[in-house]
């Protein structure tokens, strides 16, 4: 596996990557975009910070690419989007930078309000003045955190530290959450209209893109302050830089800017106003954040490689961590059903049906019918399907999938059924675990029991005495060896469906002879990769 790494990220994590024989790690700072885009084609991973935009001409640049590794939180350099249409998985570090952020937030607000920047400067200067330095205490203000997730409520609970009266809007949460951390949940509204302090800590996304403008900031308490430590543009920056100069807002402290780094010359008069506290996106800079971050994603590549989950993939649909263990083996089945499965369409696929029976039907199955629907299109595609574009690939190709469930079992306590419907044809597999290993118990509407082989022999023919030694001998004569045989059929001498499981493969050669010696109606070869 090639790995570029394209903005600095602590060694301690990159240590783990450089340790394992499997990966070639190439560290390629400060490169153009042009030489980006010409050597990005050699690599199977990115691993950035926000420095790097990962965005569409990348995207294609990079044929090879399977991840985009953000040591870090915020994906808004990412194009994740179209890195799942492509295939590619997207994973964060979500948590190691957290506290950081938090400190970061505080420490700017503290700064902003009690001068230590400007007084910094003055006496390094040689001054001693301290009356122009007169700051606001934070005790008793009332302050509003925007976007309670991981940083904010924990900038809820520093400021709660400094005897602030706390207040928070966030409309995804639930409000247990405000309740444990003791904050009063509230529109954004009230945030607006009734803080001292104003803090974001939401993503930048679409919504929040501009959340605190003009319209917001003249809704705004006289003599405001207003911290960003999230991501520029969540406060539009001309609004801010007109109520600085208003008077309205009292300061204000960013730690992110739109274009970073910045150049436009509303930036620049940002920057210099003298009523802000401002640092060139240090929220994560620390030496604990940069370990945990860089340790993070290097973890979560060698998992890739090792084909273990992939906890913190943003374009993967995965089980709650708690069912992971439970569920793995579920994974195996829909796999081999439907590696079994697609072998026996021969046509388009029009539509795709996951029935799920038992007590699995209790939870979400998205990761099974994921995972099943990329088994079954890469048979299919030349494209590398897999569980990130999977669903992309079937609305693509106008295939309707559907899922089914019923907690009702029939003889299993849990069993998936996949139903592939292509032009004038239907197959129906199901399955089940026995002692956490798959069986197939149904084919068609033929009861059968046997456990997936790599090499499989499927026929079906009218049952009549002798077939069974006839299907022997052919195999036999050309030494082919049959290492179960399982049979179903609806009555006595009506048609048999037979699947054999064989040592090695059966040359089409063969297959016509079983065939003629058992006026075969149907046969197939089965080469069942996922059961090897
Ligand atoms: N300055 C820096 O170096 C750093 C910045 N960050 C940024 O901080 C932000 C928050 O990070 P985390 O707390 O880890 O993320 P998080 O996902 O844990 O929390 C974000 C919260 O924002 C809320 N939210 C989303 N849309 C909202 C809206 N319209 N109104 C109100 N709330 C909304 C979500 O419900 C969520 O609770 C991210 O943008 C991240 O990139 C994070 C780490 C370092
Ligand atoms: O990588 C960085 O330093 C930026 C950190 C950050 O903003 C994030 O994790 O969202």
């Amino acid at each position: 596996m090639k790995i570029i790494v394209t903005d600095e990220v602590a060694q301690e994590g990159l240590a783990l990557l450089q340790q394992d024989p499997r990966v070639q790690l190439d560290v390629r700072l400060g490169l153009k975009k042009e030489e980006l885009y010409s050597i990005i084609g050699d690599y199977d991973v990115i691993i950035t910070r926000s420095g790097t935009t990962v965005d569409k001409p990348l995207l294609d640049a990079a044929t090879k690419l399977k991840m985009v590794a953000r040591a870090g939180v915020g994906v808004d350099n990412v194009d994740v989007d179209y890195a799942s249409s492509k295939g590619v998985i997207v994973v964060n570090a979500p948590f190691g930078n957290t506290n950081s952020a938090a400190e970061h937030a505080m420490a700017l607000l503290l700064s902003f309000c009690r001068n230590v920047t400007k007084a910094n400067t003055s006496l390094k200067g040689g001054a001693w003045k301290r009356a122009p330095f007169t700051g606001y205490e934070l005790k008793g203000r009332k302050a509003g955190v925007i976007g309670l997730g991981k940083v904010g409520g924990r900038v809820a609970t520093r400021l709660k530290a400094f005897e602030c009266d706390v207040i928070a809007c966030d409309p995804y949460i639930a409000e247990k959450r405000a309740h444990d951390l003791g904050v009063r949940l509230v529109t954004l509204d009230e945030v607006v209209k009734t803080c001292d302090i104003i803090t974001v800590h939401t993503p930048l996304t679409d919504e929040t893109r501009d959340m605190i403008g003009k319209k917001e900031l003249a809704a705004m308490k006289e003599g405001v302050i207003i911290i960003n430590a999230a991501r520029g543009g969540i406060i539009n920056e001309e609004a801010m830089l007109e109520a600085l100069d208003s008077g309205k807002v009292a300061g204000a402290a960013f730690d992110v800017w739109s274009q970073e780094p910045p150049d436009s010359e509303t930036l620049k008069k940002l920057i210099g106003h003298e009523k802000m506290v401002v640092t060139p996106h240090l929220g994560a800079n620390t030496f604990e954040a940069q370990v945990n971050v860089a340790v993070d994603v290097s973890r979560e590549i060698i998992h890739y490689l090792n084909e273990q989950p992939v906890d913190n993939a943003l374009n993967i649909p995965r089980f709650d961590a708690s069912l992971m263990d439970q569920m793995r083996p579920y994974l195996t089945l829909m796999n081999v059903l439907a590696d079994f499965a697609i072998q026996l369409v021969g046509s388009n696929l029009n539509k795709i049906t996951f029935s799920y029976t038992g007590s699995l039907a209790q939870h979400d199955c998205t990761p099974i019918t994921v995972s099943g629907l990329a088994a079954l299109l890469n048979r299919r595609v030349e494209q590398e399907v897999n569980m990130v574009n999977a669903q992309l690939v079937a609305d693509r190709m106008g295939i309707v999938v559907e899922e089914a469930k019923s907690s009702q079992s029939e003889a299993f306590s849990n069993m998936i059924t996949l139903t592939i419907e292509g032009s004038g044809e239907k197959r129906l597999i199901s399955g089940t675990l026995f002692e956490g290993v798959p069986r197939v118990v149904k084919l068609r509407d033929y009861q059968m029991d046997f456990r997936p082989e790599e090499h499989m022999l499927l026929l079906a023919y009218g049952d009549r005495p002798g077939m069974i030694g006839r299907i022997g001998t052919i195999l036999g004569e050309h030494d082919i060896n049959i290492g179960s045989m399982n049979l179903g059929r609806r009555e006595k001498k009506g048609e048999a469906m037979v699947i054999l499981s064989l040592d090695s493969q059966v040359s089409p050669e063969v297959v016509e002879k079983v065939k003629a010696a058992t006026d075969a109606t149907f046969i197939k070869p089965l080469y069942l990769v996922t059961a090897k």
